[in-house]
């Protein structure tokens, strides 16, 4: 896959504005953007239509976590929107899971359209291993995040959402297909902003990631074009 097809860049906007001066500043170095929950809840359905006009990819990441039958649904609604992928937490388990990937797979079979990426959200990479401890968890995040991974893989999702630093042990135990998107990825001298378990786009390409997601360090740059192409850069020699 082409380097530029595996940088996600995440649209933490809140304005149809904003989202159109971003794009159009990084123009052709960036043909897939994530759209999150400040932008879909702020402008809904206009950003996809643009991005679609825009012929560039999207992740619609609304991270859903529900009973099976609520997430099933929710992912049948989101498949009728045409996007490139979607995702829910892993932690809601492997029902809810498995009724969102039979869903997502009826609805796309049954509108005859692509069925978009399912993707299962880890452990979030702004958590550290005291913020863990105190939600009384007791296995590590690596063993969690490996396990989740499994269990995903198991359910039918198409990948995880986790920290590169956990790349390499969730390609060891899911195989080099079961898609592997990391955000968490800052370049040498990046602010970590509320980021934790992060690393540089090198070494999350070299730990096995499949997609980066990066926000901040591109949107938030003086010069977003120039810092998407030198992320670009990096993940080419990487
Ligand atoms: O699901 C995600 O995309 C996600 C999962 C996760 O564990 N950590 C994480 O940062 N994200 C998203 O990835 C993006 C990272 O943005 P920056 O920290 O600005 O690069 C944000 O839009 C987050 O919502």
């Amino acid at each position: 896959m082409e380097v530029r097809n595996r940088l996600i860049v995440a649209l933490d906007v809140a304005s149809m504005a904003d989202v159109r001066q971003l794009v159009e500043t990084l123009g052709d170095a960036v043909s897939y953007y994530k759209v999150g929950m400040q932008l879909f809840y702020s402008v809904g359905m206009e950003c996809l239509t643009y991005l679609r006009e825009q012929g560039k990819d999207v992740f619609l990441d609304l991270k859903m976590h529900d009973i099976p039958n609520t997430v099933a649904q929710g992912a049948a609604s989101l498949t009728r929107l045409g996007v490139a992928m979607i995702n829910v937490h892993a932690s809601g388990g492997q029902a809810m899971m498995q009724a969102a990937a039979e869903k997502v797979a009826e609805t796309a079979k049954t509108l005859n359209i692509p069925r978009p990426k399912l993707i299962a959200v880890t452990i979030l990479t702004s958590m550290n291993d005291a913020e863990w401890a105190s939600l009384r968890n007791t296995a590590s995040i690596p063993d969690q995040v490996v396990h989740l991974a499994k269990m995903a893989q198991a359910a039918g999702m198409d990948g995880v959402v986790a920290s590169p630093q956990e790349a390499e042990l969730i390609r060891a135990a899911c195989g080099k297909n079961f898609a592997i998107i990391t955000p968490g990825v800052r370049p040498h001298g990046a602010a970590l902003n509320d980021q934790s378990r992060i690393a540089t786009p090198a070494a999350a390409l070299q730990a096995g990631a499949h997609y980066l997601v990066v926000g901040r360090p591109i949107t938030a740059a003086p010069d977003p074009r120039a810092a998407a192409l030198a992320i670009l850069e990096e993940m080419r020699e990487a």
